[in-house]
């Protein structure tokens, strides 16, 4: 893999950029990037990570790129295919991080034969080398290209190679995983500060918990609910707190959140799958 091209350049994309420069999988003079209209957003990312931009819509690195990964919202899906029609793309390896897109999609819009397509679901930690990024070959995917773009995602993380069937519940629950993990941790610190403590105090305190949480599930030899017990004294603190969030349904709120999530990833692939045969 030599030269790898970015086509929307948000979030995904910075996080991806941030990760193979600092793992050192790409140089910057490899990677190229491009948005829709936003060029202070890619003279931003050029001051920062040092890579080759083109001015917005301009994908003429398209013709040299090895790589073109699709990095922008599934509502553009058509457009940004559109503008990639012209460009030969022969040999080329196109990866799509895009939720609910099924790869049959990129694969029939695409104007070129049996083109190397494979569909991924990476998470923003990409930015720091801890995403858990799932993969799935679409139909035509030369070994080789699978190969380099799973060394691409281990370099930011660990793989999991998936049928296709599984991308949607995958995109509700490690791609948006993040942001739910967030969200308690907001909780937390907000709870924290309620009692009067300084938030900069709260904050480092909830978020090496967080941490520690973590790498206890990485290398202890016991699962969540194992751990979890051994911190629940019998009437004490924890056992307290567990049982409010019990009492409100907290284990329910999260399945539920991922089933949404998941059923949202699903409907934007149906919505563009109907429209490609409109
Ligand atoms: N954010 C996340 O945590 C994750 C996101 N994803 C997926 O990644 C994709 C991007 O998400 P995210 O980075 O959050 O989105 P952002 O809104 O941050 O970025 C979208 C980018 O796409 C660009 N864009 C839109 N249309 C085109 C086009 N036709 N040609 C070129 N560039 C275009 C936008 O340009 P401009 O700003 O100029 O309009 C922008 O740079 C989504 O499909 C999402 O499902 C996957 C995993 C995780
Ligand atoms: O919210 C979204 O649609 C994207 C997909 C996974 C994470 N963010």
């Amino acid at each position: 893999m030599k030269q790898v091209g970015f086509i929307g350049a948000g979030s995904i994309a910075e996080a991806m950029i941030k990760g193979v420069i600092q793992n050192q999988l790409l140089q910057p003079e490899d990677i190229w990037v491009t948005n829709a209209a936003n060029q202070a957003r890619l003279l931003g990312l050029q001051t920062k990570y040092d890579v080759n931009i083109t001015s917005p819509g301009d994908l003429s690195f398209v013709e040299h790129a090895d790589v073109i990964v699709l990095a922008f919202k599934p509502k553009d899906i058509m457009n940004g295919l559109e503008r990639l029609k012209p460009f030969n793309l022969k040999g080329k390896c196109i990866v799509s991080v895009i939720a609910g897109v099924p790869t049959r999609l990129i694969e029939d819009t695409l104007n070129e034969a049996e083109l190397s397509v494979i569909r991924t679901m990476p998470n923003t930690s990409c930015a720091v080398g801890e995403s858990a990024t799932a993969i799935t070959p679409g139909r035509w995917v030369k070994n080789q290209d699978l190969i380099n773009i799973r060394r691409l995602f281990e370099a930011v993380g660990i793989v999991e190679e998936v049928e296709e069937s599984h991308m949607d519940a995958i995109t509700g629950l490690s791609g948006s995983g993040p942001a739910y993990v967030y969200y308690m941790i907001e909780a937390l610190v907000e709870a924290g500060v309620k009692t009067g403590l300084e938030k900069e105090i709260v904050q480092r305190l909830v978020y090496q918990t967080v941490v520690g949480a973590a790498r206890m599930l990485q290398e202890a030899e016991e699962d969540p609910a194992a751990l979890r017990e051994h911190i629940t004294s019998p009437a004490g603190t924890t056992a307290a707190g567990i049982a409010v969030l019990a009492e409100r349904n907290f284990p329910q709120a999260i399945v539920d959140a991922v089933c949404k999530a998941t059923d949202r990833a699903h409907e934007l692939g149906l919505v563009y799958q109907s429209e490609l045969s409109d």
